[in-house]
């Protein structure tokens, strides 16, 4: 891996959405950058800032975080900050308080490189890294989400609408695929992202928004070795680079890059300390997932009636977690099973020797972790978004199981049960766990992971500064190539 930046070093600001699921990644792909002697303006607001895990001391001379504060909006919690601190129908709102930042961030990149004249940080940036506003965006998302969605003018030409439609593989795909969103609970909530939603935008519109009037590069968190085939199609469909960004596996392990109340956890981990090796499901279903109650007694029977050994993260931003689980739930499995209600440190657990496969909501981030970091099999419980795709893609490798649904996305106990015993009793998870493993030594191959961010800064140092110029007007950032004829207008930041 290079240390110093080969040519003359970028300046590059990244801004993510306000999810951990983003905000992780995004400072992983920070700090490799910093690392190869560029300079890197992270931006947040304050609480996310000091929840995300300090920069390194040896990185903090070009790694810094600058925050912006979130405006208020009706209807928004005090003191929510990220998807996390909201249940998800509030998340429109955070995504109007987001858009809120088109000014002041603007008005950051605008002045020199952010900000007071201090030394690496006292050039504009030469590039901006963000969820949806170029000029390169990059996507926490596998590759295959953007295959699925494809470009406007292929969904103008194929428009999708029935639930049927949504259940179909896109035309724009021509070979077999797992992109397709077959279940019908699935489809309807595709369909809805097309739809505008309580911030007075489609979630599909802010991504074409980006993809046909601003960004020249879209990046994934993803390879070819994870995502076959998807990168040509994808630079094909859209008429600009999509490149990998690699997996950008966590690398502080032991940390993770959250800070939290760590202390309901401590007390598990040393529960987890004394479970025989591989014998415990970690169940965990992300930061974003529309859980509800009826799902989560589901679930907490599933655990029951599989007889099996569970450490379960339970985080629920509006109810207190005790008050979900069934009755006497905890002193039945009590030995056997821990509850923790808050944030876990999940690379951490998922790196336990004692953690044999992971229920799992398949975020794209939890997939990175658990199956692609440490090849642990996995159980799948998919809600919305990629997620469906994840489960089903990592089904086709042999690597998990999903748990059976009805059309209307519902569960039982005993369907989980069923896939927890599959994974962690039955015969069929021996080989799911060699799959796993098998897949791991090829997809998370470390050295191959640094050769993509490598290879992505080459690609931003090739097609550097001279290329854009950045203008501020208004209360709008524009980027613009360098002719005026070309200048665009970008308003919205948010995903
Ligand atoms: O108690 C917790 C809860 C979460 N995490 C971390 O938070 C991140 C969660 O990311 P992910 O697994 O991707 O889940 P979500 O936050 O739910 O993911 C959103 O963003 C993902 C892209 O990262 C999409 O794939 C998902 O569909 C979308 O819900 C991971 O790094 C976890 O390690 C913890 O460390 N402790």
């Amino acid at each position: 891996m290079a240390e110093a930046a080969s040519s003359s070093p970028l300046h590059i600001v990244v801004f993510p959405w306000l999810a951990f699921g983003h905000m992780i990644p995004f400072l992983e792909l920070s700090k490799r950058l910093a690392r190869r002697g560029h300079a890197v303006t992270f931006v947040s607001t304050p609480r996310n800032a000091a929840r995300l895990r300090a920069v390194p001391p040896e990185l903090s001379v070009r790694l810094r975080v600058v925050t912006l504060d979130l405006p208020v909006v009706e209807g928004l919690p005090e003191g929510a900050e990220s998807t996390a601190d909201v249940s998800p129908e509030k998340v429109p709102l955070l995504k109007a308080a987001f858009d809120g930042l088109a000014a002041p961030f603007s008005a950051l990149v605008g002045e020199r490189g952010g900000g007071e004249a201090d030394g690496v940080f006292d050039r504009k940036p030469g590039w901006i890294i963000l969820d949806l506003i170029p000029c390169a965006m990059f996507l926490i998302l596998p590759a295959a989400l953007l295959a699925y969605i494809g470009p406007k003018h292929e969904n103008e030409a194929h428009p999708r609408r029935t639930t049927e439609d949504f259940m179909a593989q896109p035309p724009w795909i021509p070979f077999p695929t797992t992109t397709i969103f077959h279940l019908r609970h699935e489809a309807m909530s595709r369909a809805s992202e097309f739809q505008p939603n309580a911030s007075g935008v489609a979630d599909a519109d802010r991504l074409w928004q980006v993809h046909h009037n601003s960004c020249r590069l879209i990046v994934h968190r993803s390879c070819p070795e994870a995502e076959p085939w998807l990168f040509p199609l994808l630079s094909n469909l859209f008429s600009k680079p999509v490149v990998p960004a690699g997996l950008l596996l966590p690398t502080d392990i032991a940390a993770g890059d959250v800070t939290g109340d760590d202390e309901p956890f401590e007390a598990a981990a040393r529960w987890l300390d004394r479970q025989p090796r591989r014998s415990v499901a970690y169940v965990a279903l992300g930061t974003e997932a529309p859980v509800t109650a009826a799902h989560i007694v589901e679930l907490a029977r599933g655990l029951e009636l599989s007889g099996v050994r569970f450490l379960w993260a339970l985080r629920t931003p509006a109810i207190a977690a005790g008050e979900l689980l069934p009755d006497g739930f905890e002193r039945r499995v009590a030995g056997r099973g821990v509850v923790v209600p808050g944030w876990v440190p999940q690379v951490r657990v998922l790196g336990h020797a004692a953690v044999g496969a992971f229920v799992t909501h398949c975020g794209w981030g939890s997939t990175v972790e658990s199956l692609f970091m440490f090849g642990l099999p996995l159980v799948m419980l998919p809600f919305v978004f990629d997620q469906g795709l994840n489960a089903r893609a990592m089904a086709a490798r042999g690597v998990g199981v999903e748990v059976a649904r009805d059309d209307d996305g519902s569960f039982s106990g005993e369907d989980v049960a069923a896939a927890v015993r599959r994974v962690m009793v039955d015969e069929e998870g021996e080989e799911l766990a060699r799959n796993a493993q098998e897949l791991q030594r090829v997809v998370g191959d470390r050295a191959r992971d640094e050769q993509y961010v490598d290879e992505l800064l080459e690609y931003l140092q090739r097609c550097n500064v001279a290329f854009w110029r950045l203008a501020k007007w208004g209360n709008s950032l524009h980027l613009a190539p360098s002719g005026p004829s070309e200048m665009r207008d970008i308003t919205r930041v948010t995903l």
